[in-house]
């Protein structure tokens, strides 16, 4: 086989956005040193192969794999000639580029034979023309081809083709989306592995083609086993690219910088994952593991201070204490800490300037900090500067903070840094246990890419993605949580404009924390306590109670508590209940959620259009034309 050129990890230029000098500049800027020509880009484009070979030069990229070349094998005449001159005129473009391997993915034309004498002579052909040319031909299995459509029959092929320039080439989507089993790949000589696709996908139950060509995603944005499957591939010795091949409608609308950054980002996390596996000394870090979410920060313009003061005191907190030097507050309702902002500069008030007042920043204890932030460097995660070295911090996707609190260092936070009341009530007696959960709303460009940053840094899992009903469009709701379930975030987007979370987006000019649920042991006890202190519950409509009442076989006493609080309730089975609480929105941007779980994991999908719809009757009358 040829040998691998420069870097190991590639992008396909069908991944990312723009014509194919765009495509080329953002995978170079994002620090790739090799890439996969997609014979539509090149085709489309209006640069000769002379000219993208010096535009690769001068990026520092070479190109390592061109493809597809579609439809070859096992024709009756006259598609067996023509796709002979079709290969002819590839070898010659790729001659140009500097490329020596193709990818030759298997036959999907109606016209093809299938008959495998058939397809094992055309290829030695094919090889033989290859070898004319200097190029390695790397025979690929699509999950939907008409003959040949599993790795494993493949690699029979290629193995009876049996010529020094035909080999196979692995995809992980094609593999995995058919769930053959990663195993199969030990029976592949290495030095017939001509290379390697990567892609991960979430888990639809939809036809191949379509499930390919428009939901793949970056490794650690689905749910494929892409660790197992690279571990394998790494087991047999394999030492050529890793390369990523995304088809994703997503990416096509998005920022290339922004997917080839994060594809560098993936393809680093899934070899540390794969080294792991192997029992290989990884290059990083683990990933880490959250014990809690120890507070959220508020960057509180002045002007709101009274009214948020007020909303807060309802939704249970109290304020206990302030910073030793910094105009900035401390509220807690039992394990929950709010911390408010008023800071005249520095990063809270750049955040409220853009976004008003608004969650700025969540502090998290995990139980190693120098290694978490450790491992945000090794994958490229930019880091803010922090005044307090117990606690420094990174930056979210969208501009926000996550501070790192090393699990030691938060014993004495609280009070190095403030004076606290110490005969402040604390929220007292409403007994919010921890953080429940944090809702991200963020735009749809970025959807993937927060997942990413999540299940790239942490120990956290994802579970079934969620399409959510608003009365104005559909939401996507991806929940992720750490292992141990101490740690809980949902991220939702959507491309309806008139969707709350749309709205929430114009609202506060940008993504961030819509709301917070906060958890409590006993919802009728913190329903009683929540309306002692005034707060404005979110109205849900008599036909809700009427409806789950039934369904769930409410007691009457249940049933008259869940009606007068405006409690909404869901199970996952017979006593794994989960009951709801909304607050109204603060100044129509974020809001607060109590949540009761008895042996329930979910977020009460079934309740969030309920929700949604409840909160759609507050919205402000569109303005006069
Ligand atoms: O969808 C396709 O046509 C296609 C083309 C080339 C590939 O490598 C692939 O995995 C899919
Ligand atoms: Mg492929």
């Amino acid at each position: 086989m040829t040998p691998t050129p420069a870097s190991p990890n590639a992008i396909a230029t069908v991944s990312i956005s723009g014509t194919l000098e765009d495509k080329l500049r953002a995978a170079a800027a994002a620090g790739f040193r090799a890439v996969e020509i997609f014979d539509t880009d090149f085709v489309a484009s209006a640069l000769s192969a002379e000219e993208v070979k010096a535009l690769l030069d001068q990026l520092g990229l070479t190109c390592v794999l061109y493809q597809p070349l579609r439809d070859f094998e096992g024709m009756p005449e006259p598609y067996r000639t023509r796709a002979f001159a079709r290969a002819r005129q590839k070898f010659a473009v790729m001659r140009t580029l500097g490329c020596d391997r193709l990818l030759l993915c298997s036959n999907c034309a109606p016209q093809s034979l299938g008959d495998r004498e058939r397809i094992v002579a055309d290829l030695r052909d094919l090889g033989d023309l290859a070898a004319d040319h200097g190029v390695t031909v790397g025979y690929e299995a699509l999950a939907w081809g008409r003959h040949v459509d599993d790795h494993r029959t493949v690699w029979d092929i290629v193995q009876a083709v049996d010529h020094p320039h035909i080999g196979i080439l692995l995809d992980s989507f094609h593999s995995l989306s058919r769930r053959i089993p990663s195993e199969s790949i030990r029976a592949i000589d290495p030095a017939k592995l001509v290379f390697v696709q990567l892609a991960d996908a979430p888990l639809l139950d939809m036809d191949y083609l379509y499930w390919s060509r428009h939901f793949r995603n970056l490794p650690g944005q689905g749910g494929l086993d892409l660790t197992g499957y690279v571990a394998e591939i790494l087991r047999i010795g394999y030492d050529g690219p890793l390369s990523l091949e995304i088809f994703n409608d997503r990416f096509r609308a998005n920022s290339a910088e922004m997917v080839a950054r994060d594809g560098l980002r993936a393809l680093d996390a899934l070899r540390d994952a794969a080294a792991r596996k192997l029992g290989r000394t990884p290059a990083m870090p683990a990933r880490a593991t959250i014990e809690r979410v120890e507070f959220v920060e508020f960057a509180v313009a002045d002007a709101d201070r009274a009214d948020l003061a007020a909303m807060l005191g309802s939704a249970g907190f109290d304020r206990i204490g302030t910073h030793r030097s910094k105009r900035v507050e401390l509220w807690r309702a039992g394990a929950a800490n709010f911390v408010l902002n008023f800071e005249p500069d520095g990063f809270a008030e750049a955040y409220r300037v853009t976004h008003g007042t608004a969650i700025c920043a969540i502090g998290l204890v995990v139980t190693d900090g120098p290694a978490t932030i450790a491992r945000a460097r090794a994958l490229g995660m930019a880091e803010h500067p922090s005044d307090m070295p117990a606690m420094p911090a990174l930056r979210g996707v969208a501009g926000s903070l996550v501070y790192v609190i090393d699990a030691e260092a938060a014993t004495t936070l609280w009070q190095d840094e403030f004076v606290i009341d110490p005969g402040a009530p604390g929220g007292a007696p409403l007994a919010v246990t921890a953080i429940d959960h944090l809702a991200a709303t963020v735009t749809n460009d970025e959807f993937l890419s927060w997942q990413l940053y999540w299940r790239a840094l942490f120990d956290v899992e994802v579970q079934t993605p969620q399409d959510v009903i608003d009365p104005n469009g559909l939401v996507q709701s991806q929940a992720i949580r750490g292992r141990n379930g101490t740690f809980r975030i949902t991220l939702n987007s959507t491309d309806a404009r008139n969707a709350l979370s749309a709205r929430f987006l114009d609202q506060s000019f940008g993504a961030g924390f819509q709301h917070i649920a906060l958890a409590v042991a006993d919802m009728d006890e913190a329903a009683a306590v929540l309306a002692k202190r005034g707060l404005e519950p979110l109205p849900i409509p008599a036909n809700y109670h009427d409806d789950v009442s039934a369904r769930f076989g409410l007691s009457p006493d249940e049933d008259a508590r869940a009606r007068r609080y405006g409690i909404l309730i869901d199970e996952e089975g017979p006593g794994r209940r989960y009951r709801q609480l909304y607050s109204r929105a603060f100044l129509r941007t974020f809001f607060f959620e109590y949540v009761e779980r008895r042996g329930y994991d979910g977020y009460g999908a079934p309740n969030a259009t309920i929700r949604l719809t409840a909160q759609n009757r507050f919205r402000p009358a569109p303005p006069p034309d």
